[in-house]
């Protein structure tokens, strides 16, 4: 490229910044002068080129920068009666200062007033928006009455709830996907003596693996790349004097569980890049839907943290083995999410509760209102029939289940279909377990369905 292309180039890049820029000779003399400084001063271009800049510019410096070879940044100089924010800049060539370049950076100091202003305006929004959620979160937390469930599996289990949260002992609470592992976490802490502390939950399972101790125990700045400045509390910090949840503990690495064992044992965290221990006083509950005793034995988990976890044992049954809080919750929620998504109320007809009592719910209570959720949407009038269901529901009955809330005969139609998705279950599973060489773990993985589950599955369908 030519120089002159060069400097052809470098004048208009000067000249659509935004940014005013002055830039002198060795001589302290204008060279280049652009729009946004004249727009912003009012001194015309034809002025000021080719003049000394203590004429020019009101208490410039930049004679000094030539002199001092000193870069001065963020300084403040009263240019035409107004406070502006000027960097001052001294170009080197070798041993010699042969040039300064003046940049204006704010057209005020009135205006960086103003960008400050609405940035702490912003700030404080935020606070508040925190704030304010964590006041919602607070009165919108679960209590133990609005767990819906009077079958015996489920009184039984809010009782011991109820008597847990009492206590101040670690409570584990196991059971598959959706069976409501979360919500009986909040109410032991609602009845809890730590409910006016704060309930704070981790998914040990969502969160990376490098990043779940910086996460737990929170970091100092500066702790590593990217580290936030002023660094971050951890979980534990946050919940000091309430509930910690961890929640999918079987999937936390190793290496975390000694530590979490550390802070069980000692009440005491330290953050990542830390020099001293801080103090941690909070409640555990943690949740699983794994085999921890199985994954202990296999080497996979802690045995000491096994042991300090369980201390009180919270197992909530799958919705299949307490089939009579099926229709309960189908009413619950088909009342619920009419009135959330303002339809016209609906409910179901008998022969649909009898079929969605007969179905299996490998998803459990979320599949509840998930299938809702649909049929509600898609439903026209008033009533659920059984024409509105879903195939999967019509397909994967549950034939050693019998229906027996309504004390009836399940219908013919029913036990067709039964036969037939029997058959059609048995055909899927096979496949599967061809598809993963018999690896029953995998297959279950595929089935979207709890291992236990296949191994159910295996044996009422017969497949060796
Ligand atoms: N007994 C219940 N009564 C009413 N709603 C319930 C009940 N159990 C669960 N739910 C609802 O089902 C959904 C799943 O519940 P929750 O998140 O507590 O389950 P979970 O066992 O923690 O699931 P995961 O293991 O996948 O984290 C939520 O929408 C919750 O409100």
């Amino acid at each position: 490229m030519s120089e002159e292309l060069s400097f052809d180039i470098l004048h208009t890049v000067l000249d659509s910044a935004y940014e005013g820029i002055v830039i002198v000779d060795k001589q302290a003399r204008i060279i280049h002068f652009n729009n946004a400084y004249s727009r912003i001063t009012g001194i015309k271009k034809e002025q000021a080129l080719g003049q000394p800049v203590t004429d020019i510019i009101d208490n410039t410096q930049l004679h000094m920068t030539l002199q001092t070879g000193q870069a001065e940044r963020g300084k403040i100089q009263v240019i035409s009666g107004q406070e502006m924010v000027v960097h001052r800049i001294p170009i080197w060539r070798g041993e010699e200062v042969v040039a300064a370049v003046g940049m204006l950076i704010f057209e005020g100091v009135s205006e960086l007033h103003k960008i400050l202003e609405m940035h702490q305006e912003k700030e404080r929004k935020a606070d508040k928006a925190l704030a304010d959620s964590q006041k919602k979160n607070k009165k919108q937390m679960v209590t133990l009455d609005q767990i819906i469930g009077k079958s015996k599996e489920m009184s039984e289990t809010k009782r011991i709830a109820r008597r847990a949260a009492k206590t101040l002992a670690t409570v584990l609470i196991t059971g598959e996907s959706g069976t409501g592992k979360e919500m009986f976490a909040q109410s032991i802490h609602q009845l809890s003596p730590f409910a006016d502390g704060p309930f704070v939950s981790v998914n040990c399972a969502a969160i990376p693996e490098h990043l779940l101790e910086a996460e737990l125990f929170g970091y100092e700045e500066g702790a590593f790349t990217g580290a936030r400045k002023g660094g971050k509390p951890g979980k534990f910090e946050l919940a000091d004097q309430g509930t910690l949840f961890l929640d999918e503990i079987g999937d936390m690495p190793m290496i975390m569980q000694s530590k979490i064992l550390r802070v069980l044992q000692e009440k005491e965290g330290m953050r990542v890049g830390g020099l001293k221990p801080y103090r941690t006083n909070v409640r555990i509950v943690a949740a699983t839907n794994k085999e921890l005793e199985q994954m202990v034995s296999e080497g996979g988990f802690r045995e000491d943290l096994y042991y300090r976890l369980n201390i009180i044992r919270l197992h909530i049954p799958p919705l299949r083995e307490r089939k009579e809080d099926i229709p309960l919750l189908l009413s619950y929620y088909v009342k619920e999410i009419c009135e959330r998504y303002l339809a016209s109320p609906k409910h179901f007809t008998e022969e649909a509760v009898k079929l969605l009592t007969a179905y299996n719910w490998p998803g459990n209570i979320r599949e509840v209102v998930n299938i809702v959720e649909r049929i509600v949407s898609l439903a026209e009038g008033e009533e659920i029939s059984a024409t509105d269901l879903p195939s999967m529901v019509l397909r994967h009955q549950d034939s050693h289940a019998p229906v027996s809330f309504s004390g009836g005969e399940t219908t013919e139609v029913l036990d067709t279909v039964r036969k037939e998705s029997m058959e059609q279950e048995r055909e899927v599973i096979i496949n599967v377990l061809k598809e993963t060489k018999g690896n029953k773990s995998q297959a279950a993985k595929k089935l979207g369905i709890h291992r236990s589950t296949l191994y159910e599955k295996l044996k009422k369908l017969q497949i060796k």
